[in-house]
């Protein structure tokens, strides 16, 4: 049976109800998770406000600030997990930014600051936390993060996000090597297209969905509920064996060739 009770589990990247890391939240608090919950601060805190109202019938033991730019703020955020919970069992890497102009158009016109903006906070940021989770992951534990198709084929408008995934995916095989000795498990989820905050920056998202819903073996897409199920998977003893992996979780959309 999937059980998650008296684990402690950091998810980030909840924005709106339309949000993946919401389905997950969700999933993971119905397995029976004691969950934690980052928001991304801005200066007039709407964020803040928007996302602890959402997460409030969760019942969260933490909500706390999390931009991954913000250094300081990352060590502040697990020095309060370490002095409140000890430690940590799961950790939801589901976030991700690159400039809207970015997002359409040909993929050689991105800038130096694009670029580099987009691999940090898409990728680099996945390292940079689990580095900070993984002293206090003193039971073993579970990294997930959330990736896409982009990364390994070239979709239309995905572009520099493209390069973000790929890096994240391969972020996924190190890192998974370096910690599966201290029983931490590392995957990856390549979601099918959904309509959330980030992806509608994405130009063509309608386009890719109903491409999705027309080729995939289950001719839709997939839910942000579907997703927090197999995030929940990985995140329990049922997947104790796996590490390292990137899990499809998109219609089997990945397996058709024509
Ligand atoms: N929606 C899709 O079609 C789809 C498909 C596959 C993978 N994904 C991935 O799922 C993840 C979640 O995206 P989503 O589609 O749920 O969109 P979303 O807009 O709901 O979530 C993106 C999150 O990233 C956060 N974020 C952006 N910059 C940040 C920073 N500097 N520090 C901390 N957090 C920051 C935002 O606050 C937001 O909560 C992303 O990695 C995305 O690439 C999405």
């Amino acid at each position: 049976m999937l059980n998650l009770n008296g684990k402690n589990a950091l998810v980030t990247g909840i924005a709106n109800n339309r949000s993946i890391a919401w389905g997950i939240a969700q999933q993971l608090h119905e397995a029976g998770a004691n969950l934690g919950v980052t928001y991304l601060p801005d200066d007039k805190g709407r964020f803040e406000k928007k996302v602890k109202e959402l997460v409030d019938p969760l019942n969260p033991s933490l909500f706390l600030p999390c931009d991954v730019q913000n250094d300081a703020q990352i060590e502040e955020l697990f020095t309060t997990i370490r002095d409140q919970w000890g430690r940590i069992d799961i950790l939801i890497h589901c976030l991700a930014f690159a400039g809207k102009e970015e997002l359409s158009g040909d993929f050689s016109n991105v800038s130096r600051a694009g670029f580099t903006r987009a691999l940090d906070i898409s990728a680099y940021s996945l390292v940079q936390l689990s580095a900070a989770a993984k002293p206090l992951m003193t039971q073993g534990g579970s990294i997930v993060t959330l990736t896409y198709l982009g990364g390994v084929r070239v979709i239309p408008n995905y572009n520099v996000m493209g390069i973000a995934k790929a890096a994240l995916e391969m972020n996924v095989r190190y890192l998974a090597a370096e910690l599966g000795p201290s029983g931490i498990r590392v995957n990856g989820i390549s979601a099918g297209p959904i309509r959330t905050l980030a992806s509608s920056a994405v130009g063509g998202i309608l386009e890719m969905i109903h491409h999705v819903e027309e080729i995939a073996p289950l001719k839709r897409t997939v839910t942000q509920t579907e997703v927090g199920n197999a995030a929940a998977f990985l995140c329990s003893d049922l997947s104790s064996g796996i590490t390292g992996q990137i899990l499809y979780v998109d219609s089997g959309y990945c397996i058709m060739g024509m």
